[in-house]
């Protein structure tokens, strides 16, 4: 059974409709990966999915339970946690009293101080550091740290290696094997196409608010992916998509 199921979602800001008749659905354990140009509506829809920006029509459900009416605290609370673009960390606060601020709405689970420490070894010793001094690959880590720490059911992952060495991506993303084997299913959004690619079991590619592709990464190839993600299927390709976002692999 699938854990979370998107059934026609549109979102709007204000006459925009960022998010436009998106159905897919994430099964338990699944690692999903959300890709599309700036702008597709990526961040629009996992906002959406946590409870932070409220649908104007669709469904979101949680293990077959209707979410959709629910504030996103209360999404919480059934296990939703989205760690957002530009982690948004308390930086006057420590690392540990960071951590320790979502254990509010904690819900049962394996996740504390000290898996998240395990799962994240850059933390050790780091738990009594102003988080506001810390590096960017650092402040990320105590940012899905403290997603963790609610014990979530569906992580959402917003962008997690923007602006990150690619050193300190890889050390992250070696940390979602001991996040999946705790349980946590993932839905990310990820802009470099070959980490998405690589990490993924499913890739959606979103363009213009719709959901263009939806494919098992091992049955689908990066040229399908890049058409998607740019439109190329369509008639005409748009000038903007050619200040191309998709980072290359290295050779
Ligand atoms: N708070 C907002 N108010 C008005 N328009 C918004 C707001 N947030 C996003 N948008 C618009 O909605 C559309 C989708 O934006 P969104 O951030 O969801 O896309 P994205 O795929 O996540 O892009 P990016 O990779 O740049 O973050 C864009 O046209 C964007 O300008």
């Amino acid at each position: 059974m699938s854990l979370l199921t998107v059934e026609n979602l549109e979102v709007r800001h204000g006459l925009l409709r960022a998010v436009r008749d998106v159905s897919f659905a994430v099964d338990e354990g699944e690692v999903v990966a959300v890709v599309g140009a700036n702008g597709a509506g990526k961040s629009t829809l996992m906002r959406a999915v946590a409870g932070a920006h409220q649908p104007a029509e669709g469904r979101i459900g949680l293990d077959g339970v209707d979410v959709t009416a629910q504030r996103a605290h209360d999404r919480v609370a059934a296990g939703i946690a989205l760690v957002p673009e530009g982690r948004r960390l308390f930086a006057d606060l420590t690392v540990e009293e960071n951590l320790l601020v979502a254990s509010r709405v904690r819900r049962p689970g394996p996740w504390d101080l000290a898996a998240v420490v395990a799962a994240f070894p850059l933390l050790d010793g780091l738990l009594k550091r102003r988080a506001g001094n810390l590096s960017g690959g650092e402040q990320q880590a105590v940012a899905i740290g403290r997603a963790l720490m609610t014990n979530p059911r569906l992580l959402l992952l917003d962008e997690v290696s923007l602006g990150l060495a690619p050193v300190m991506v890889d050390t992250l993303y070696d940390s979602l094997g001991t996040i999946l084997s705790g349980g946590t299913t993932v839905l990310l959004v990820e802009q470099d196409l070959g980490r998405a690619l690589g990490v993924a079991r499913r890739v959606l590619c979103m363009l213009e608010g719709r959901v263009v592709l939806d494919e098992p990464a091992g049955e689908v190839t990066r040229e399908q992916v890049v058409e998607a993600y740019f439109g190329l299927s369509r008639a005409a390709v748009p000038d903007r998509a050619t200040a191309a976002t998709v980072q290359e692999e290295p050779a």
